[in-house]
């Protein structure tokens, strides 16, 4: 499966074009809806949230609510285009009183991409390079992991971490987790964390500053066998890391211990094997249900780590373009915290990666096939 997406953040709409999804699959627009809706919310997200409220309009490859087997597209608008129709009009003329960037800001692309495509209006870079595009590849994610649910495979995620935040009580029964984190407006399950992590929002918002944090991804359902060790690229582990790490604003991502694995001896890193009549089992799962870039049975556990977000309305020196003078960065309007969206986000992310990895495994044409592909694979894993 791959997709291709496109649109600015303030033009008059996002869209993605979706190939290689399994025919037959009834899809709901309301699942894809509410995965935007939650992509949307959390603490500390700026006021562009109260514009916009992100629906998803199809125009092709589903009819009757099932998918046909050929390209996908969908379309999610801006509503805040309304705003910006002379400023960001496809063919009209360029305003004569129009307000151009060109101090660029430390963190986002407009420095490099300004030089790089030869853009004078920084805006140029920063409407293409804004993270608005992550509501297309959510709604992606969002029929990936319907795909997903035919074959019990559930994707979610929680925030572990915010700036110097550490959630430590947290339920061990998932479900009992995932409902926490759901009620959480930073999609934290520990409370007590929760309530700094909110505290930490406000002194960033206080400041002028902003922040990041870390979240968790869990895939539960995975069968032995996704992804494969025969060719690098194909390795389910970096294809995983790779995608999230394409998400703005995402610097780590650890699978299992992740580098916590680099401190200790082996003995106390590898998952011993063991077998229960029916199945192969771990008692510990320090490899995130991942070894040789295959799927182990076991969860797959990923932390990816988000970096503060990076326009300051406390600007940091940065130069004019146009004059090369030391100037302030440019301030635009601005989150100050988005880590709980981009958790919705990583979950979504990740739910496409498995589910273009499922389709891989059992030969994805139709649902009907895949299904049939699945029992056979999963009869012969049960022999094993
Ligand atoms: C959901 C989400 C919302 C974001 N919102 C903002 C924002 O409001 N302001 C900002 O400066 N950066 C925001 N970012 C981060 C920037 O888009 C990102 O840092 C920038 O494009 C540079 O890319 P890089 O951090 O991946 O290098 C957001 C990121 C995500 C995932
Ligand atoms: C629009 C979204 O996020 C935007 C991501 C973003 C950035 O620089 O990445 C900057 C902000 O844009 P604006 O200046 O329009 O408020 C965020 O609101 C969204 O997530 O839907």
């Amino acid at each position: 499966m791959r997709y291709l997406s496109a649109g600015e953040s303030h033009g008059p709409g996002l869209s993605i074009i979706i190939d290689g999804f399994p025919s037959n699959l009834p899809v709901s627009k309301d699942v894809i809806d509410d995965q935007l809706r939650r992509r949307q919310m959390g603490y500390g997200r700026g006021f562009r949230q109260r514009i916009e409220t992100d629906t998803v309009e199809v125009t092709s490859g589903i009819r009757f609510g099932k998918t046909l087997g050929t390209p996908i597209t969908m379309n999610v608008a801006n509503r805040d285009f309304k705003n910006w129709t002379e400023r960001m009009s496809v063919f009209g003329d360029k305003p004569d009183d129009l307000k151009e960037i060109y101090r660029p800001r430390p963190g986002h692309a407009d420095l490099a991409g300004a030089i790089k495509y030869d853009h004078e209006d920084i805006r140029n870079v920063l409407e293409r390079a804004s993270a608005r595009n992550t509501a297309t590849i959510v709604a992606a994610g969002a029929l990936a992991r319907q795909l997903l649910g035919q074959f019990g495979i559930q994707v979610t995620a929680h925030v572990v971490e915010l700036c110097d935040v550490v959630a430590k009580d947290l339920p061990d029964d998932l479900d009992a987790l995932i409902e926490a984190a759901d009620a959480s407006e930073v999609r934290c399950a520990d409370k007590e964390a929760e309530a700094q992590m909110i505290a930490r929002i406000d002194e960033a918002k206080k400041n002028g500053d902003t922040v990041g944090g870390i979240f968790e991804v869990i895939v539960r359902g995975c069968p032995i066998g996704l992804g494969s060790y025969a060719m690098p690229d194909r390795k389910l582990d970096g294809r995983l890391a790779g995608a999230l790490m394409s998400v703005q604003a995402i610097k780590g991502v650890e699978i299992g211990l992740g580098f916590e694995a680099a401190r200790r001896f082996g003995s106390k890193v590898h998952d011993p094997i063991a077998h229960n009549g029916s199945r192969y089992l771990r008692s510990s799962n320090g490899a995130g249900g991942l070894e040789g870039g295959v799927t182990n049975g076991e969860d797959v556990v990923i932390r990816v780590a988000m970096k503060p977000i990076s326009t300051l309305y406390k600007p940091l020196p940065s130069v004019n373009m146009k004059t090369k003078e030391t100037e302030l960065a440019e301030i635009e309007r601005s989150d100050y915290c988005a880590l709980p969206a981009a958790s919705v986000v990583g979950e979504n992310v990740v739910a496409w990666v498995i589910a273009d990895a499922l389709t891989e495994k059992l030969g994805g044409d139709s649902l009907e096939q895949m299904k049939d592909n699945y029992d056979q694979y999963i009869k012969r894993v049960s022999r094993r």
